[in-house]
């Protein structure tokens, strides 16, 4: 049995419950379930709070998890990155009054609050800068107006939160974070992890790729390739008519309307392009 942390609230919940859907796991029905067996694939889901995640994949209790970049260091627990997710982007940063400070060196002897005390600290301690720390466990940007803190050190996404209480971020960003699925420091892989590990990648790929095929003269098939390369190669295939060939390959999502315009100049024909549903490289 693999057994995998799973947020049950915040920003990261939706989109685990889509990945791992997508993946081909069994979602939990409603949002009050605590538990999801899932036999055919020899899975246990636990749904747990975000911040809770590490500690438990850290002791060992769990195999692995998805959590924050963020609250994985801030919880300081042994366990480790392992795919990063691409969804839960985030930075965290340093903010206050307008005006008040430009960076963290200002805020030596300060205090500023934070729900994640593990990675402020962490990163005060890095830049030599001695200050406060005032543990809040959320709506930290109220901590400012009631006199609490001097600065914030908040999870920023669009900035509305911090705009809508008239703060503004100042410095460098203490960290970059997305949704990340962790395990164990040191813990041995198994079989049904590396499966698990494989169909996420899977996904992720097939998000970010499509798949495109055309066709093309053949005395132009070197410089088409080097268009589209694809994975592993493209698949070029016979045509019938004389001195054409067919092309299929995987190119990137981003940027694929330039891919057909090079193709296009190119004189490739019946350039298609369609979604990858899922895919094992
Ligand atoms: N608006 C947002 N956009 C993108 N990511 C976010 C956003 N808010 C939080 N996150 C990220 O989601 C992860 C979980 O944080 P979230 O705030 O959802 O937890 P939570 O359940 O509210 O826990 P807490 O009550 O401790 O804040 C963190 O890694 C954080 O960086
Ligand atoms: O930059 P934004 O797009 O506004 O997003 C960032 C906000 O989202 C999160 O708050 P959440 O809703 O999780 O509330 P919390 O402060 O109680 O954690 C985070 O803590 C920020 O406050
Ligand atoms: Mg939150």
């Amino acid at each position: 049995m693999l057994r995998l942390a799973v947020p049950n609230k915040g920003a990261l919940t939706e989109a685990a419950q889509t990945i791992l859907k997508e993946a081909g796991y069994r979602p939990r029905k409603d949002s009050k379930e605590l538990v999801v067996v899932d036999p055919e694939n020899s899975t246990e889901l636990f749904f747990l709070r975000p911040r809770d995640i590490a500690v438990y994949v850290g002791e060992g209790t769990l195999d692995a998890g998805i959590t924050g970049r963020d609250m994985l260091f801030d919880s300081g627990a042994p366990a480790e990155e392992v795919v990063p997710l691409g969804f839960g982007r985030s930075t965290f940063r340093f903010a206050s009054t307008p005006g008040a400070y430009t960076g963290v060196e200002d805020l030596m002897g300060k205090r500023i609050a934070t729900s994640y005390a593990g990675l402020l600290g962490k990163y005060l301690a890095d830049q030599g800068v001695d200050a406060r720390v005032i543990k809040l466990d959320g709506a930290v940007e109220t901590a400012l107006r009631l006199g609490v803190a001097d600065a914030v050190a908040d999870v920023v996404e669009t900035g509305t939160t911090l705009r809508n209480v008239g703060l503004e971020v100042f410095g460098e960003p203490i960290a970059k974070s997305e949704a990340v699925l962790i395990k164990q420091v040191g813990a041995a892989d198994n079989p049904i992890f590396q499966q698990f590990v494989r169909r996420l990648q899977g996904v992720l790929v097939a998000r970010d790729y499509v798949m495109m095929d055309y066709d093309i003269r053949a005395e132009r098939i070197d410089e088409a390739i080097d268009i589209t390369p694809g994975m592993e190669g493209p698949t070029v295939s016979p045509l019938h008519r004389e001195g054409w060939v067919a092309v299929r390959a995987m190119v990137p999502r981003k940027g694929h309307q330039s891919i057909m315009d090079q193709l296009w100049d190119l004189g490739a024909k019946a350039i298609l392009v369609t979604d990858i549903y899922a895919c094992r490289l």
